[in-house]
């Protein structure tokens, strides 16, 4: 876990021909970066994210993920290696409970019982929410489901998880709690966010898109602190820059 890099390749990438959404975006990702991806609303954060788990094709360019180039002969490989926690936790959680759906991708792969039971208590123990196993998913507060979508993801080993606005609809303690476990894991992680102080606290390196474009790839800390750079391109300072 957490050796796997992200190759990132001149990609382009248009829903409808005539309007690019993503242009000649290249980057590369190690082992176990934290990477924020940060962007005016419409920027191509989450575009960017199904790209690279292979919801959508680039026009051109190319993705590779660790020695695995993406591809549709590709997909199933990829998905192992990369797992995806969509914004809205409820699209990830479909079983009757906790356990059931942090169960079900190992379960699916064919592994045995044993296996199947041992990644399901890790990746629960990993985002503290083992007391929650036997829950039924619509007795789960927001916080809570997000947590049980990202357990969903462990149980599957990926070695890179993606997330759409993890922090989004979290009330403080949630998010702290959030915040917390992120900084726990190893894994190479990359998020999109619109909260610029959760990333201040999750991400080491920040991508800032900007219609489309990489227009800074860099320090954190550097680029989020950057009043000038970040209004230019439709965003502002993290709140707990202006309580300092
Ligand atoms: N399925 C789709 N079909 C056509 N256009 C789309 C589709 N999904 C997104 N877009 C367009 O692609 C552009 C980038 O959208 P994307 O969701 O990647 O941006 P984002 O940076 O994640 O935005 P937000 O912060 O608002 O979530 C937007 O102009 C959006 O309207």
């Amino acid at each position: 876990m957490g050796q796997i890099n992200i190759e990132v390749t001149h990609l382009n990438f248009s829903y409808e021909k005539q309007n690019p959404i993503l242009q000649d975006i290249s980057f590369t990702a190690d082992g176990q970066a934290s990477i924020g991806v940060v962007g005016a609303n419409g920027a191509g954060k989450s575009t960017l994210l199904k790209l690279l788990v292979g919801l959508y094709f680039p026009d051109s360019g190319s993705i590779r993920i660790g020695d695995v180039p993406l591809q549709k002969e590709t997909l199933a490989q990829i998905r192992k290696i990369a797992g995806y926690v969509f914004q809205d936790s409820e699209s990830q959680l479909f079983m009757p409970n906790v356990y059931e759906d942090v169960a079900f991708a190992p379960q699916n792969y064919g592994l045995p019982e044993e296996e199947v039971a041992y990644r399901t208590k890790m990746a629960l123990a990993a985002v503290h929410i083992g007391h929650l196993a036997k829950k039924p998913i619509h007795k789960l507060s927001g916080g809570e489901k997000k947590l049980a979508a990202i357990a969903t993801i462990l149980s599957m080993k990926p070695d890179i998880i993606l997330m759409d606005e993890p922090s989004a609809a979290l009330d403080p303690q949630n998010r702290r709690n959030l915040i917390r476990v992120l900084n726990e894991f190893s894994y190479l992680k990359l998020i999109a966010s619109h909260d610029l102080d959760f990333v201040w606290d999750t991400c080491d390196r920040t991508i800032l898109l900007s219609e489309g474009r990489i227009v800074c790839d860099g320090d954190t800390r550097e680029i989020l602190s950057d009043r000038k750079l970040l209004e230019t391109h439709g965003l502002e300072l993290p709140l707990s820059l202006y309580r300092k």
